[in-house]
């Protein structure tokens, strides 16, 4: 195995010695594995596991002190450097690689795997040719489509994604030409970007803004993804009197999302009173006759895209909700499209070791036991990529983690990610990666290309700044294999439309390939909406809180209400926890006012209203 001494300059070592980096802790960690050659064996496999996954998988390496033993991964630099060369997947056109080989599976694992990719690969197959392989909510995944209209089940859908695709740029182009202008900019033009939408309607977006939009776009994005008041009201405060030139994208795939709708609302609440018409400056992008859509129609918003209701929120970049925003910013969304169609191709073969999705699959269901017993950190060496963790966490996880398998067994499946950059993260958690809780793999993301050709310096004899961002990877690297943490490098040559396409392209396919290993529905999401329905039922709750509040402020004189005497009167003795929490909250905002008592002890507090609202007691 390399050694960092080779990489960064040896007197740079000195300053900081790591000595986890060299070969020597490598070796002394060769004594401890289990394994030598390609002879590979698992440990730390939930017994639960260990019935229904691949044999190899359930071996248990020879317990060493008493504790459980490491995986017996590769240590001799040779070996690795055959492991290396042998597995590299390399894709020519897109110059893009994928290095597997410190993933330790074995090649008795991948010939146990075959017949279950074989079987993930009929299932794409059969998706991309239409099936309704969202079977709960009786959907076709149509994703692939996007960027290959040729794909399409039928003509019908080519058209919809064609002609939405020349609308995007017809649209995009008038607003950047100054053709469609604000009504009553100063500027004349449109200069920012307001995308309001959440979930999948936002971190394909924030993540391309971030990778791809150039250093002054024609317009400028900002976003708006939660609920919070306060995010809100920041983001509306610093586009000050450029409110006039910004476009307000709203993006809801249902059209119903609570948080976007709230967003749509502060915002034309701000446009209101700044004196501007929101209709001439708002965009929606959502499916036909969702409520969303009929709110632009009836008001006449500037411009409508749609949503397919076979395209999922977490698989929609490069549908108009990915592709209008990135347009906007002066992205080359054709190069997108092409870099997400030459990876799709690829994802096709059905060979495994040619297949970079279904290697990628290959690789977590080895490190994670097909159970998703270890996270996925992903950790980009790039500060652009910076949110492709956050956009892989929604990816991967709402796709994978769910209760029941598609035959309705209870499995409780998925795949942690979390991450966000290198070597940035190298001085916040790395140390707890290499030394502490082993439960987790690596995803390095390495970017070639340091700089535009033409830019870069030295800033030492021989020494650039991103040969040290390099060697940071690749110490990081090294130094978390030699102490039996696997990790897998994905390579791109530059940050480029085509290479953040390809990127998204692989890992939608891996997402689903592996959904496939392990028979789980990735493209429903069912789990979701417990949390939203919960929270209807707290603002059902609080408007019965109100009411009983309010009553009780009308009385001469006011009658303050003791939480006890709130629950029993809303008829909700059992949501008297949930109640204390709605009047605390309501107390802090100023909407309702403590007579007695204080809030750190909730049975003391006797509340009412600082006003009374005649009209509402007869409501
Ligand atoms: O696009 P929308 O319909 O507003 O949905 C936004 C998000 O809402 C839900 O919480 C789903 O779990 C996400 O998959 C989705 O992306």
């Amino acid at each position: 195995m390399a050694s960092i001494s080779n990489l960064i300059p040896k007197h740079h070592l000195l300053s900081s010695p790591k000595p986890q980096f060299t070969l020597r802790i490598n070796e002394a960690f060769k004594t401890s594995f289990s394994g030598t050659g390609s002879k590979i064996s698992h440990s730390f496999l939930p017994h639960s596991v260990a019935r229904d996954v691949p044999s190899s998988l359930s071996k248990t390496a020879v317990a060493i002190d008493g504790l459980p033993a490491k995986k017996g991964l590769e240590t001799d630099p040779k070996a690795l450097w055959e492991r290396y060369t042998e597995w590299l997947y390399q894709h020519k056109e897109l110059g893009l690689y994928l290095d597997v080989s410190r993933i330790g599976f074995s090649e008795e694992f991948v010939k146990e795997m075959e017949p279950r990719f074989m079987k993930a690969f009929k299932a794409m197959e059969e998706l991309e040719k239409g099936a309704i392989s969202n079977p709960d909510e009786g959907r076709m995944v149509g994703h692939y489509w996007l960027r290959n209209p040729k794909l399409a089940p039928n003509s019908f859908l080519r058209l919809q994604i064609e002609n939405t695709l020349e609308a995007i740029c017809a649209f995009s182009e008038e607003i950047v030409g100054g053709k469609i202008k604000p009504p009553s900019s100063p500027d004349g033009r449109f200069t920012q970007i307001l995308s309001v939408g959440i979930g999948g309607s936002a971190l394909g977006p924030q993540f391309v803004a971030e990778a791809l939009a150039p250093d002054n776009p024609p317009l400028k994005i900002r976003f708006i993804d939660n609920t919070d008041p306060a995010g809100i009201d920041h983001q509306i405060a610093q586009l000050g009197p450029k409110l006039a030139s910004t476009l307000v994208i709203v993006i809801s795939k249902s059209g119903g999302t609570p948080e976007t709708r709230n967003g749509l609302l502060e915002v034309q609440k701000a446009f209101r009173e700044a004196g501007l018409n929101f209709a001439k400056q708002g965009v929606a992008i959502t499916q036909e006759n969702s409520l969303l859509d009929n709110t632009a129609r009836i008001e006449g918003w500037l411009a409508r895209f749609p949503m397919f209701d076979w395209v999922g929120g977490r698989t929609s970049e490069m549908s108009a909700v990915g592709l209008l925003a990135a347009a906007l910013q002066g992205i080359d969304i054709k190069e997108m499209l092409a870099g997400a169609s030459l990876m799709d191709e690829a994802n096709r073969t059905p060979v495994v070791k040619n297949n970079p999705a279904a290697l990628l699959a290959l690789c977590w269901y080895w490190a994670s036991g097909g159970v998703g017993s270890k996270d996925m950190v992903v950790l980009p060496y790039k500060d652009s990529l910076l949110l492709f963790s956050r956009y892989l966490q929604q990816l991967v996880m709402e796709s994978l983690g769910k209760e029941f398998d598609l035959n309705g067994n209870r499995v409780n499946q998925g795949l942690t990610v979390y991450g966000n950059k290198g070597s940035t993260d190298q001085h916040a958690y790395i140390q707890q990666l290499r030394e502490g809780v082993h439960n987790f793999f690596a995803t390095f993301i390495e970017v070639l290309r340091d700089r535009p050709p033409g830019h870069d310096w030295e800033l030492e004899p021989g020494v650039t700044c991103g040969d040290y961002l390099f060697g940071m990877l690749q110490g990081t690297r090294s130094a978390l294999y030699a102490n039996g943490r696997e990790s897998i490098t994905v390579t791109v040559q530059e940050v480029t439309p085509r290479s953040v396409g390809a990127l998204i392209a692989l890992y939608e396919r891996a997402v689903g390939i592996y959904a496939s290993l392990v028979n789980v529905n990735a493209y429903h999401q069912p789990g979701v909406e417990a949390g939203k329905k919960a929270a209807g039922e707290v603002l059902a709750l609080q408007k019965r809180v109100l009411a009983v509040l309010n009553e009780a402020s009308c009385m001469d004189p006011v009658e303050p209400l003791s939480i006890e005497k709130v629950a029993d009167r809303c008829h909700a003795p059992e949501d008297i926890e949930m109640i204390y929490k709605i009047i605390a909250h309501m107390a802090a905002n100023d909407r309702a006012i403590i007579a007695e008592g204080d809030c750190g002890s909730p049975r003391s507090v006797k509340v009412f209203l600082g006003e009374c609202n005649v009209d509402a007691l007869y409501d």
